[in-house]
């Protein structure tokens, strides 16, 4: 098979297979055709793999955050080498078109690295006086093993934005991609140990969820970093707290776009279309909820359907092409079944939402018009490129209906009211929020969910406090003053 990996696992430095687990069949989303087939960790392989970051966690923090540091710039640099590689890899894992992925996968990894390598030696705690002389210091600590689950859509990326923070603050990781995408997880802890990693800093186990539940478990687990949908995080919250596990949670959403009457419409509806169907709908910080304002909604619609007129569909390794099919059949049929719903309750399909007949899992992207807030479509996750256009008339209005939802993950304001644009994202009830733009995850800045979203943040200085923690030194100068 075409991307077969040298084994399933990747534990201590090498690779590891043990055939004995449930297989995993890796289907190029363009054709149907297995590409590679790999097995599930079993007990024995979970057990390696965890007391393999275990052994290796003091030393690796016990080296300076220099030395850490070096390792994964080193990795950036090697990633970037091999974008081409990787891009061709994570196209066949995913359907995302090579030209997506050729910019937005192992070059947002290698930005991670990169980013978290250049902070590793200036982590430190803080110096604190005291009255009289006493003072207390902090001291930043590593929290041992580290576990990163992945969800399928950005395979390298999250494998890296989980990683990447995690070594730098001295910790091990034990990660496990998405079973719908194994592949390239493994090229990144390959990558590591070339770049220097000493074995056992970055494992890669792969598995279904049982695995992953295995790992959050664990009482070797200090911390346990998820990225995938609100019901797995709800299961996976709950089974950390009982160890009192660190947890961070990237989860799902359901997150508005809001396009004023005074907005630049051609700037509102590339948002809008990057908002949806970037990566064929499959981004969790998607903003599938598209109000806009009443006086502009046909000239909004207009546009956004001659723009749609020049999307590309087809073969994800043809450069020219910018939309693919998706990662499986199963997600698929999910997005058609979300085309009938709308269809169902009553709002008009202004586009597309066709299956394209053949082997590969491909949908058209579609868009709804006149959809209301109580549609299945306006409420509940799609995770595929199904668009939902909502009218609106006043501020006060769409903000209540903008925020009436459970997730929190992102929103979008398109107005040139400067004033208004930042009174609106003041009262957005979301984690990350765009002004004029859509959907942009640069690794200088927080990124996460509110609400059932998700806990806590990745990328920036603030991952950093979710894979350290502080230990408290007071310094007494004086005599110890005790009451007897
Ligand atoms: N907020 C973000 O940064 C972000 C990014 C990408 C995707 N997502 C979300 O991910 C979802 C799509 O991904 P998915 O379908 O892979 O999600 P999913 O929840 O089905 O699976 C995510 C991961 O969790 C594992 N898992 C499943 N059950 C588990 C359990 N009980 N214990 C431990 N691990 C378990 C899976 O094997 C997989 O690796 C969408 O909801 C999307 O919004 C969020």
């Amino acid at each position: 098979m075409r991307f077969q990996p040298k084994a399933s696992h990747f534990i201590n430095g090498e690779y590891v297979d043990d055939t004995t687990g449930a297989p995993i069949d890796v289907i190029y989303p363009a054709t149907g055709e297995v590409i590679a087939r790999l097995h599930s960790a079993t007990p024995q392989i979970i057990d390696q793999a965890l007391n393999s970051a275990k052994s290796a966690q003091a030393d690796w923090a016990a080296m300076s955050g220099t030395e850490r540091g070096r390792v994964l710039r080193r990795a950036a640099d090697i990633m970037r080498e091999r974008n081409r590689d990787l891009s061709i890899i994570e196209t066949h894992d995913t359907g995302k078109p090579l030209q997506e992925t050729l910019v937005a996968d192992a070059t947002s990894g290698a930005d991670a690295l990169e980013y978290f390598g250049g902070l590793a030696a200036s982590l430190t705690g803080e110096h604190i006086p005291l009255g009289g002389g006493d003072f207390v210091y902090t001291i930043r600590e590593a929290l041992g093993v580290c576990v990163g689950i992945g969800a399928w859509n950005y395979p390298t990326q999250i494998a890296c934005w989980k990683g990447a923070p995690a070594l730098a603050c001295g910790n091990t990781m034990v990660f496990k991609p998405s079973e719908t995408t194994p592949l390239s997880a493994l090229q990144v802890a390959e990558i590591l140990v070339e770049a220097g990693a000493p074995k056992g800093v970055y494992n890669v186990i792969q598995g279904y969820g049982d695995v992953g539940a295995s790992l959050v478990t664990d009482p070797r687990v200090a911390k346990v970093s998820l990225t995938g949908s609100v019901p797995t995080g709800r299961k996976v919250y709950a089974a950390a707290a009982d160890g009192m596990k660190h947890v961070t949670m990237e989860l799902g959403g359901k997150s508005p776009i809001i396009v004023f009457d005074d907005a630049d419409i051609e700037n509102a509806v590339s948002g809008a279309i990057l908002g949806n169907f970037y990566s064929s709908g499959q981004v969790c910080s998607n903003g599938t909820r598209v109000f806009v304002h009443k006086g502009i909604k046909e000239a909004f619609l207009d546009r956004l359907s001659q723009r749609l007129a020049n999307v590309k569909i087809g073969d994800p390794m043809d450069e020219e092409v910018n939309f693919g099919p998706m990662v499986s059949e199963n997600q698929m049929n999910i997005a058609l079944g979300y085309v009938e719903k709308g269809k169902a309750e009553g709002a008009r399909l202004v586009y597309g939402g066709v299956r394209i007949e053949g082997d590969g899992f491909y949908i058209q992207p579609a868009v709804f018009a006149d959809v209301t807030d109580e549609m299945a479509i306006a409420r509940e996750e799609i995770f595929g490129p199904v668009m939902s256009v909502l009218d609106f008339e006043t501020e006060e209005e769409v903000m209540a209906r903008a925020n009436n939802t459970e997730f929190g993950l992102a929103a979008g304001v398109f107005t040139k009211d400067l004033t208004r644009a930042h009174r609106i994202v003041a009262a957005f009830e979301a984690g990350t929020c765009y002004i004029n733009t859509y959907n942009l995850a640069p690794v200088e800045a927080p990124f996460g969910g509110s609400k059932m979203s998700g806990v806590g943040r990745e990328n920036s200085k603030l991952a950093i406090n979710h894979f350290s923690e502080m230990k408290t030194v007071y310094v007494s100068m004086n005599d110890v003053e005790a009451p007897y």
